[in-house]
């Protein structure tokens, strides 16, 4: 078994004492590292461009600065902007900040290992990636749990790198879950493989399909919202308590029976195979060229298929219902916010 880092393993007195860490970027991540890090007892100070970030940290009772500004003050500079737009911010006010003995961090390796951003040999790099959306990175520490990560050394020019990364990792909340040690290659690929291929490309994709092949059978369209896509969580929640043993321990035997049967009809062994296809276009080189690409033309693909995905029938009748259901609006008020912002950015 990997060897998995918890808090009782590490000192976080390397970063603690004396030292600032300097969160670059207020969105998702951002806002959950820089307040799990404060609430930590770590000396945290926010970069950030003016705007609604700004103000959010702000709000939040934050010390916040221009990036430059943060990235000169800081011992250690987490950049948590969007990956497309690193480089630029990079280039233009953190790279002239970098002196000697600083470290610079990221939450994913994707600048680094497709070499958009090529730090200095005498600062320490390495990532800290949590396994886990940022808001419910936040939610979880603040309920006194966390979401687990990943750390990797990419640079280690004081020989402190490790050691830092596991007191950044325990800031975040990160060891009370378990973190384990990987490569900038290994993280890239197999997150990038993650998204795309399960956690979110797969997913939305099938609960969409199975949505309009009820809708389209004459079945009513809020029964369909709830049997593919409400339902869904409570399904999810079994397995990430117990696996999916425990899954299939809380639904009835009909439905284990037709899981058994049905499930591999649906994901066949064609799957995996388009998956592998998948996973080498991430891995030559493919994914990240074109996405780059999609971000040197305004996105012409990404904007198109946004606003055909918020068109969809499931997100009308999903809206309708959830407005229903004051519990879950009180969960994802934050992350509301956030996807509002970005639509009008
Ligand atoms: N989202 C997640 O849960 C996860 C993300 N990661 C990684 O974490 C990193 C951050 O991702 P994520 O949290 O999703 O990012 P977000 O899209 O949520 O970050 C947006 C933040 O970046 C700021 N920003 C955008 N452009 C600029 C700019 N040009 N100059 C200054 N600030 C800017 C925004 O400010 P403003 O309000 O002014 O627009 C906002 O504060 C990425 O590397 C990602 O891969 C890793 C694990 C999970
Ligand atoms: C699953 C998407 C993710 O990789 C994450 C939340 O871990 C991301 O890039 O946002
Ligand atoms: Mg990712
Ligand atoms: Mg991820």
């Amino acid at each position: 078994m990997a060897k998995m880092y918890y808090d009782a393993d590490i000192n976080e007195g390397i970063l603690k004492d004396g030292k600032t860490i300097a969160i670059i970027g207020y969105g998702s991540q951002g806002h959950a590292h820089a307040l799990n890090l404060k609430d930590s007892g770590f000396n945290v100070i926010v970069g950030i461009r003016p705007g609604k970030s700004f103000d959010q940290a702000t709000a939040d009772g934050l010390e916040v600065l221009t990036v430059k500004e943060a990235a000169e003050k800081a011992d250690l500079i987490m950049i948590l902007l969007p990956d497309e737009r690193q480089k630029a911010v990079y280039d233009a006010e953190i790279q002239p900040a970098l002196k000697a003995g600083k470290t610079l961090v990221f939450a994913h390796g994707f600048n680094v290992h497709f070499d958009q951003i090529k730090p200095p040999a005498d600062v320490d790099v390495f990532l800290v990636a949590p396994k886990g959306p940022g808001h419910l990175v936040r939610r979880t520490y603040e309920a006194g749990a966390g979401v687990p990560g990943l750390f990797a050394v990419y640079q280690d020019a004081t020989g402190n790198a490790k050691e830092l990364a596991l007191a950044y990792a325990k800031g975040i909340g990160a060891t009370r879950a378990g973190v384990l040690e990987t490569t900038f290659k290994e993280e890239t690929e197999t997150d990038l493989f993650g998204e795309q291929a399960v956690l979110c490309g797969s997913t939305t994709a099938i609960v969409k399909a199975g949505f309009e092949t009820l809708v389209e059978a004459g079945y009513q369209p809020e029964l369909a919202y709830f049997e593919t896509l409400h339902e869904l969580k409570l399904i999810v929640d079994l397995m990430y308590e117990g696996g999916m043993a425990t899954m299939r321990s809380s639904i009835s035997d009909t439905a284990e029976w037709g899981d058994f049967v049905s499930g591999p009809r649906i994901i066949d062994a064609s799957v995996k195979d388009r998956m592998k296809d998948v996973l080498t276009d991430i891995q030559d080189g493919t994914f990240a060229r074109e996405w780059i690409k999609e971000n040197e033309t305004d996105r012409p693909k990404y904007n198109a298929i946004k606003k055909a995905e918020s068109e969809h029938q499931i997100e009308e009748v999903g809206a309708k219902l959830r407005a229903m259901m004051p519990f879950i609006n009180e969960g994802k008020k934050q992350v509301k916010k956030e996807v509002v912002n970005s639509a009008q950015n």
